[in-house]
């Protein structure tokens, strides 16, 4: 399988404490990868040191075999970055914020029918100040689908979304995962990393606890689901 994402013997300290530890992985073409953990475990720095964003004390990371801190407007084109705090200019609406993107790439997804997948289009002309927290989340996750990517980073994918809402999203990523999207995902929801991922990583203050696909990290404990299993490794490592 072809390699998009390669992440070898990544580490970050801030002063004495040390947030990512020796984190390696690789995901292939097609892949959900899941990077569970709990709160300031480290998933957000690590796709911030994948992406380039945060410098890595040691180790690397590598996306389509380019460092993303070197290569950042060629890989960008393939790459979609949906982050869990997104600022938007004041008073800007729905739709521009879209279309100030979209003019960035040269094959932009068309983000009308991304509006509408994502039950949206009405709020097209609402300022995205006003929007609620789920629809806001909604958007972030558009605005990462608007370069059309081969690989899409989602922090926290459906972080603040209703149930219904939720599986549209799911529904929606297994339908573009079928086409070939790769995704590099955090969540907090064990049914969500169930549901999506190919294979996963729990982590622990930056460090791995276990990896595999979501059978086989149920099959190293002693329970038979992904919730009973990630708390048991909490507790147990
Ligand atoms: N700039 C910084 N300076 C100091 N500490 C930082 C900095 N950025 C992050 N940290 C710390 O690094 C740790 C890892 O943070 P990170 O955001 O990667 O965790 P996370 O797993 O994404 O958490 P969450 O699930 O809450 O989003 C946390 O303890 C955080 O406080």
């Amino acid at each position: 399988m072809k390699k998009i994402i390669e992440v070898s013997n990544l580490s970050k300290r801030y002063g004495t404490k040390e947030v990512v530890s020796d984190l390696s992985l690789s995901i292939g073409k097609g892949e959900v990868f899941g990077l569970l953990g709990h709160n300031g475990a480290g998933k957000t720095t690590t796709i911030e040191m994948i992406l380039g964003i945060k410098k890595p004390d040691k180790g690397s990371a590598q996306i389509f075999g380019k460092e993303a801190r070197k290569h950042r407007k060629s890989l960008f084109e393939k790459v979609g970055v949906q982050l869990q705090v997104t600022s938007f200019q004041n008073n800007i609406h729905v739709d521009e914020v879209c279309e100030e993107l979209s003019v960035l790439y040269q094959e932009p997804a068309d983000y009308l029918e991304l509006l509408e997948k994502f039950n949206l289009s009405h709020c097209r002309k609402q300022p995205v100040d006003g929007l609620s927290g789920g629809e806001r989340q909604k958007l972030s996750i558009i605005l990462a689908l608007i370069p059309n990517p081969e690989v899409v980073f989602f922090d926290e994918l459906t972080t603040g979304l209703d149930a219904k809402a939720r599986r549209e999203v799911w529904e929606l990523l297994i339908h573009l995962k079928k086409k070939g999207l790769t995704i590099f995902l955090t969540t907090h929801y064990m049914e969500e990393a169930s549901a999506l991922c190919d294979r996963l990583m729990i982590i622990k203050k930056g460090q791995m606890l276990t990896t595999g696909t979501v059978e086989e990290v149920i099959g190293y404990s002693p329970y038979e689901n992904l919730e009973d299993a990630y708390l048991w490794y909490m507790e147990e490592k």
